[in-house]
């Protein structure tokens, strides 16, 4: 035996220092390996919808439901279902309702009871005992764990739980009881959640959809572009706080900004009125405005323009100080021509402005901020930076989240993988190196870290810097378009000049060899893998499919956000990944909460794919299988060394 391998058998024996111990650790962890595979939960482009968000968590994409199913068959009706369904998601609400409606509630807990106990016992079988103890809530650890148990040595099994059930609701603990199991198999239902990125932007609730993500007992996150941009402002990149100022004003979210997040917007506001008062704005105006007040609304547009022509000069700055970006064709405020009130594109064409009117742009050095600009941007950097929840949010996503992730033999990012239109892997500038595929991503993701780690200033300022790199450039994989056309969308009326071109990746991904060649790259298996994807809208309603090349590509863009509901047709994708396989549901809008309590109302959800396996996945098919089944060689090495007297026994 090697000297390394001796000294690590020998820290293993500090944990299992006998062999009956060691033997114990290994039929436990072969018996895990047995139990079928968790199931995982795939969400995207969330974009602050919430409500949306939270009843999609609530039902696990329908995975409630198919339980209740399971359960009960035939024997509920399906009104029953549904209200038992919706007691899981809503539980304290629907009390609350029902108390209101009916007449016996003890009968009604009594019966609510028992059928709760039978959805917990299903949902918890496929889960060791430890497992399933330490998702208990702490109040009633013992009594759950007695009634979702099957009790061999008890003979009359139905009285033992009368006695159970009925002390509960003697006591007066019903309430809580049906809450806490609601809530238990809320979480058993979904063993761990996947967040394909774009949290933030255009909805009116990311930060609600942090606070929730922050509670969840399993997750990974994919950062999407808008997740970047957010990052970036926190760390005080001043070309993302613009930029996602300018996104929260232009869709009506400032609360987002001032009583989410407690930053101040006076100092904006007053910058907008003194430079902007006399000006109407009428190219900024703002999405989902109606119940604005004209005060509001006047106001919206000046800080609108005010923000937006602040975000063109710092965006011109920076690619001017980082010519590797090569992003030249976003400085465009020098190609103005103030007194034609033109602007000659980057192609040679020339096109009239629909706004004339800059009064903060000195035409010698336009990309200066004046020094109210100045100053405007000085107090937001530092309310972003000091903002104690911006801060926890952020450090909550760099702990959980990562640009890409291989998952249980799959691949997950949020948007594309820089490809060329031959389908090689696209050779992308980083600070003076070269890189391409995984090595690009993990480079990206390093300058990010760096951009809150980093000691050393000028590591720290190019991490900055690449965050707004991240959220733009044709060549992250987190944009993959060939130019951000806001100032077009703002300033040009023709709409050929709004055009993104998409990357080759989001042509290329029909092609076998090349999605194969794009697994093996992050290291996964082609014949098992599958690579999942956010950040581009499905346009189902124009017959668009989600699913690409045979299902080896799928695509879970699908409309969370509202206000891209028009081109998807349906109110967002979510793929389930279980011990049968993959199923993505399309979902119909959700109306809101307070609809799926009174009426009921589920998310309808399609079944649009299914991709079975050809028999039941197991603990030991998936990433964690694989590393107890290393433990277990381990050990059997451990318990050969014990016999062979090569490390002792330590009975005490
Ligand atoms: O429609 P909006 O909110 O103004 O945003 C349009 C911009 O958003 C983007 O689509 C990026 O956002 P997504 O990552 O959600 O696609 C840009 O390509 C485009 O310029
Ligand atoms: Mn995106």
């Amino acid at each position: 035996m090697r000297k390394e391998e001796l000294r690590y058998l020998q820290r293993l024996a500090e944990l299992y220092p006998t062999i009956g111990k060691a033997s114990t650790e290994i039929i436990n962890l072969q018996s895990i390996l047995n139990l079928p595979k968790g199931t995982e939960h795939f969400l995207s482009d969330l974009h602050g919808e919430y409500e949306a968000f939270s009843h999609v968590l609530r039902n696990g994409s329908g995975a409630v439901r198919k339980k209740i199913d399971d359960v009960f068959g035939h024997t509920l009706s399906n009104s029953d279902k549904r209200a038992l369904a919706t007691l899981i998601y809503y539980p304290k609400d629907k009390i609350d309702v029902i108390k209101n409606e009916e007449e016996d509630m003890e009968n009604w807990y009594k019966i609510t009871l028992y059928r709760l106990i039978e959805v917990c016992k299903t949902t918890a079988s496929k889960y060791t005992r430890s497992k399933v103890r330490k998702a208990l809530p702490a109040d009633y650890a013992y009594v759950i764990e007695e009634l979702i148990t099957e009790k061999a040595e008890v003979l009359d099994k139905e009285a033992y739980y009368d006695a159970i059930v009925n002390t509960i609701i003697q006591i007066g603990r019903a309430e809580n009881f049906i809450i806490a199991l609601a809530e238990l198999i809320q979480r058993l239902v979904v063993d761990h959640l996947h967040i394909l990125g774009d949290i933030y932007d255009r909805g009116p609730a990311p930060h609600f959809i942090m606070d929730r993500l922050m509670e969840y007992h399993s997750l990974d996150i994919q950062w999407g572009n808008h997740d970047v941009v957010w990052m970036g402002a926190a760390a005080g990149q001043q070309a993302c706080i613009a930029t996602v100022l300018r996104n929260s004003i232009r869709y009506g979210n400032l609360d987002i900004l001032e009583d989410g997040y407690g930053i101040n917007m006076l100092p904006l506001a007053t910058f907008a009125m003194e430079v902007y008062g006399e000006d109407s704005c009428e190219i900024f105006s703002i999405k989902g405005s109606s119940d604005y007040n004209i005060l509001e609304k006047e106001l919206g547009k000046k800080m609108h323009k005010a923000i937006a022509v602040i975000q063109f000069k710092l965006e011109g700055k920076l690619v001017r100080k980082h010519r590797e970006f090569q992003m030249e064709d976003r400085a465009l405020l020098h190609r103005i021509d103030p007194k034609k009130g033109t602007i000659v594109m980057p192609d040679g064409k020339e096109y009239p402005l629909r706004d004339t009117k800059f009064p903060t742009v000195d035409w010698n050095h336009p990309y200066e901020l004046t020094e109210g600009e100045r100053e405007v941007m000085d107090k937001l950097s530092s309310a972003f930076r000091n903002c104690e929840k911006l801060q926890r949010h952020i450090l909550f996503l760099l702990d959980k989240g990562g640009l890409y992730k291989a998952y249980n033999g799959n691949l997950l990012f949020h948007g594309s993988i820089p490809l060329n239109e031959d389908g090689t892997f696209r050779e992308v500038q980083i600070y003076g190196k070269s890189y391409k595929g995984k090595e690009l991503y993990d480079i990206l993701e390093a300058y990010v870290r760096r951009a809150y780690y980093a000691v050393d200033k000028e590591e720290q300022k190019k991490g900055r810097d690449i965050m707004w790199y991240i959220w733009a450039a044709p060549n992250s994989p987190l944009f993959g378009k060939s130019k951000m056309s806001t100032f077009e969308r703002y300033f040009i009326e023709d709409p050929a000049t709004h055009e993104e071109k998409k990357n080759a990746y989001y042509r290329l991904w029909e092609k076998e060899e090349i999605v194969d060649q794009m697994l093996l790259e992050f290291g996964l298996d082609p014949e098992k893998g599958h690579i999942i994807n956010g950040h581009v809208p499905v346009h189902q309603s124009e017959g668009e499919s989600p699913v690409k090349c045979n299902g080896k590509v799928i695509v879970i863009d699908g409309g969370f956000c509202k206000a891209y509901r028009k081109v998807t047709g349906i109110a967002g994708y979510t793929l389930i990944y279980n011990s049968y396989g993959l199923t993505l549901c399309a979902h119909e809008p959700f109306t809101s909460k307070a609809d799926a309590i009174a009426k009921e109302t589920d998310i309808a959800s399609n079944r649009v794919a299914v991709r079975y396996t050809p028999r039941r996945l197991l603990v030991g098919d998936t990433d964690t299988g694989y590393a107890l089944k290393e433990r277990i060689q381990e050990l059997i090495q451990l318990l050969e060394a014990y016999r062979k007297g090569i490390i002792k026994e330590k009975s005490k």
